[in-house]
């Protein structure tokens, strides 16, 4: 059978979120989301013919396993008969074994569990994702389909941490994520701004986990995102980019343990963390407190403050795309980050801005600055299809 006309079941845990979606001949047919995960979760799911809607709450504390088997009993609930040809996983970690789509077997789940403590906002959900599609659907081939693949062609020089040369080669790497979304958005602008895409861009993915990526001729030169997914813009309840030096004295000052540590830096910080509210975005929009209004600043600062480090990677800039929960939909972040970039080259149209539009730029922008939704499920659901035919 060809690519084209399979049907692929494919998953997506984000840190706030999991996308499920099934796609026929490559068209969705049917698509859920669980999010507000951590602060208040519901689940918006629908079959594309309008079949099977459902909108509702979850409980407050509903975590990711509660959400995942929401999303299961909804799919297998609603649809018992539904025949799939394989299943597509995003996980976030491939460590340096991983460069491309992979068939999951037991050697690779073994693998692939080793990298959790990388990425302990995503990998176990991830899996857990995976072993709960082998236990509905036993004899259907999964796929794994990783983040950190796009980046792996990426320069040494943003490859590698100036530690010595042994823990480069054991892996102590700068892998940068949300490379699936990266890639889909390259894909994207050879359909709607072809006379950037082969250029210098920069990729803001700005979700619950947020990262730049400098992209050149299609591929990854540069990414804010390193060794795990913690590095580089502060995000939901991540720090973002840190002196390590604080690291030391949490452990030697505060007789932190490492678990402490990584609560901390993985699930306190952040938006969450400078806010005293929430980690949602939207939530900080309307807040009247004025922690809440430093969090947005903070965020708004280092976003603009990478954006020129990453124009520096690429010796120029031709595009800006915002993509993810917060750049797809947060009219006041597009407009703080590009306010007096001029610079830079970028001058935003504030009624394009307002309206959504996806160019958002103003005529004369010598930058094109475009917001464009992500579709990692997209992405995931073609390579698993091309696995699955050779
Ligand atoms: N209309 C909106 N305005 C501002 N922020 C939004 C809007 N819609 C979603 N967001 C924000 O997007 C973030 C979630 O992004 P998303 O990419 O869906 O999450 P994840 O990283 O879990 O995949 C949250 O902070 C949420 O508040
Ligand atoms: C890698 C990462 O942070 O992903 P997400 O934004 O989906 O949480
Ligand atoms: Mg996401």
């Amino acid at each position: 059978m060809s690519a084209a006309g399979r049907t692929i079941l494919v998953l997506n845990s984000g840190s706030s979120s999991i996308k499920f979606k099934i796609f026929r001949a490559d068209e969705p047919f049917l698509s859920g989301l669980i999010e507000g995960i951590g602060t208040s979760p519901r689940m918006i799911a629908e079959a594309l013919s309008g079949d099977g809607r459902v909108e509702r709450k979850l409980a407050d504390d509903a975590d990711h396993g509660t959400a995942l088997d929401a999303a299961f009993s909804y799919l297998f609930g609603r649809y018992p008969d539904i025949r799939v040809d394989g299943v597509g996983h995003r996980v976030v970690h491939g460590g340096t074994a991983y460069s491309e789509p992979v068939l999951i077997d037991d050697g690779v789940l073994g693998e692939l569990e080793r990298l959790c403590p990388l990425a302990p906002l995503h990998q176990p959900h991830n899996l857990a994702g995976i072993r709960a599609a082998e236990f509905a659907l036993p004899d259907v081939p999964q796929v794994a389909c990783f983040d950190t693949a796009f980046h792996r062609k990426h320069p040494w020089v943003n490859d590698t941490f100036a530690l010595p040369r042994s823990y480069f080669e054991e892996g102590v790497r700068r892998y940068g994520f949300h490379g699936l979304s990266y890639e889909f958005i390259v894909k994207k602008l050879c359909e709607v701004a072809p006379d950037i895409a082969d250029k210098r861009i920069v990729v803001a993915h700005l979700g619950n986990g947020a990262s730049l990526c400098a992209i050149e001729a299609g591929k990854s030169v540069g990414s804010t995102m390193g060794f795990s997914a913690l590095d580089g813009l502060p995000m939901g309840t991540r720090c973002g980019q840190l002196d390590p030096g604080v690291v030391l004295y949490l452990m030697q000052a505060r007789k932190m343990t490492a678990g402490e540590i990584s609560d901390l830096l993985y699930k306190q910080s952040g938006l969450k963390g400078l806010s005293g509210v929430s980690s949602d975005m939207r939530e900080l929009e309307s807040s009247p407190d004025p922690h809440a209004a430093e969090a947005i600043d903070y965020f708004v600062f280092r976003i603009r403050r990478e954006i020129g480090a990453m124009a520096a990677v690429l010796a120029g800039l031709d595009g800006l795309v915002f993509t993810g929960g917060i750049g797809e939909n947060s009219v006041r972040i597009r407009e703080l980050v590009c306010r007096d970039m001029g610079w830079l080259g970028v001058e935003l149209d504030n009624q394009a801005n307002g309206e959504n539009r996806m160019r958002i730029s103003a005529q004369g922008s010598r930058v094109k600055v475009l917001a464009v939704p992500t579709d990692e499920e997209r992405m995931i659901a073609g390579h698993t299809a091309k696995l699955l035919t050779a």
